[in-house]
């Protein structure tokens, strides 16, 4: 990769090569998500250049598939994990209990018991605590290992109101708490190491104001923190960098996020650590996706795709923008362009990618690509009518390679299929009374 393709700050969806794209899904059919690596990395170098003097932790939960993960782990990141199971991940991809923070939000006691478990084998693993009762589970469990407070800095931002965490009250512990939590930690034995926050996801530049004024708080509670409990070791800011969707927005200015945030954190005698997912993978992933039925309705002319809700969420759950690209048009200068609204297979009829967009009219076996599908693309995908989630390639130095293939139906029926094939006095029976980390309650200790 050259220096000027890594500082290219977002790579917008009329850059794929539309006949490559179109040959994938003849390979490996629709819908499916392409990812392509080097993208991963050179957005990595890109923040990496900006934040130089800070840690940087991706946030696993945007974009999980192991590919990722080692990626970007060699790439230098360490990873922010919301879930036992995104910790196993991080593992399994070969990190070190050094290179992980878990980001705990009332977490389910399986999840406690299996992260307590894996400290005994990875010392050096970071909890990221956002209550005290959390705090004491830790304790009930024998931990005594690093411990961070997540605080709610009464600050939110981000590109939809869902996706506001700063000041929404199931985050962390209120700021003005946090001292006296954490004392109390330090006397209980914990090693304390760290405070953390996170504002929200997609903040854009017209939000840097509130992004100066929380980075200030965090700043001024870690001078607190250092005078009343000890020295910390790092203050993580978060992630939440947002990425343009729309094709006329601007991409984030890194330089000026950057300098914002070391001017307002001031004085500090702890590393400053960041945690975005978003920025890393979403303009490096696309959704493709198949056209099976074209037709005019009363007031629109609708394209309908094999892709729905269930595979992208983000239009039906956020109203979203995803930029959408007729790939079997691009080489067809002659199609005229219609206002057209593309909807998937589900049965809701918020099942809709975008509404009277201008696009190239569509045929049926049009391959359409569905940009910035990267992060909390796959992520959030699901089952629901019953429909197998997609297949995953990722690109990678010119090599194609299936990153996890497509589900079946038998897939979606499978545990229930083994319950029904299981006695009671079975394992699986037992099994099913715990989640897959452990117990399913604190006071189920069979
Ligand atoms: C605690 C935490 N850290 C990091 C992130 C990553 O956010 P983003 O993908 O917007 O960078 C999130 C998601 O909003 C989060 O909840
Ligand atoms: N899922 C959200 C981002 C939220 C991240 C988790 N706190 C999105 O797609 O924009």
């Amino acid at each position: 990769m050259t220096d000027a393709a890594a500082s290219l700050s977002v790579r917008r969806l009329t850059e794929w090569d539309a006949a490559e794209l179109q040959a994938l899904t003849a390979e490996y059919g629709s819908p499916l998500y392409v990812l392509d690596l080097e993208r991963v990395r050179q957005n990595y170098r890109r923040l990496e250049a900006a934040f130089s003097d800070a840690d940087i932790l991706y946030a696993v939960k945007a974009n999980a598939l192991g590919d990722v993960l080692s990626t970007l782990r060699e790439a230098g990141a360490g990873l922010e994990c919301a879930s036992a199971g995104e910790v196993q991940r991080a593992l399994e991809a070969g990190a070190s209990g050094s290179e992980i923070h878990y980001t705990a939000v009332n977490p389910p006691a399986g999840d406690l018991d299996w992260i307590v478990d894996a400290w005994a084998d990875h010392p050096e693993l970071t909890v990221t605590a956002g209550s005290e009762d959390t705090i004491d589970r830790l304790a009930d469990r024998g931990y005594t290992g690093r411990l961070c407070l997540r605080v709610n800095p009464g600050i939110g931002a981000g590109h939809h109101e869902k996706v506001r965490t700063g000041a929404a009250a199931k985050f962390g512990v209120p700021a003005e708490r946090a001292v006296d939590v954490l004392a109390d930690a330090a006397d209980r034995g914990f090693d304390v190491v760290g405070i953390h926050a996170h504002v929200g996801s997609g903040v854009s530049s017209d939000q840097l104001e509130a992004h100066r004024e929380f980075v200030a708080r965090m700043g001024d509670l870690a001078r607190a923190v250092a005078d009343a409990v000890g020295t910390l070791e790092f203050v993580d800011v978060g992630g939440g960098f947002g990425v343009p969707y729309r094709e006329d927005e601007d991409p984030l200015d890194l330089e000026s996020v950057a300098d914002a945030t070391r001017d307002a954190i001031g004085e500090i005698d702890a590393e400053l650590a960041i945690e975005p997912g978003r920025y890393f993978v979403a303009d490096a992933g696309v959704l493709l996706t198949e056209v099976n039925t074209v037709k005019d309705a009363r007031e629109t002319t609708v394209a309908g795709v094999d892709a729905g809700m269930t595979t992208l969420i983000r239009p039906a759950m956020y109203d979203a923008y995803h930029p959408i690209r007729n790939l079997t048009a691009a080489g067809d200068d002659g199609r005229e362009r219609l206002p057209q609204t593309v909807a998937g297979p589900i049965c809701e009829s918020g099942d809709v990618f975008c509404t009277e967009r201008e696009l190239p009219v569509s045929k049926r076996g049009d391959i359409l690509a569905i940009g910035n599908a990267g992060a909390y693309g796959y992520e959030m995908a699901n089952q629901y009518n019953s429909r197998p989630r997609p297949a995953s390639i990722v690109l990678e130095d010119g090599d194609v390679r299936l990153a996890r293939r497509r589900e079946t139906v038998d897939d979606v029926t499978r545990a229930e299929r083994e319950a029904r094939n299981a006695s009671d006095s079975s394992p699986l029976a037992s099994a099913n009374r715990k989640n897959d980390h452990g117990r399913a309650s604190d006071t189920d200790n069979d």
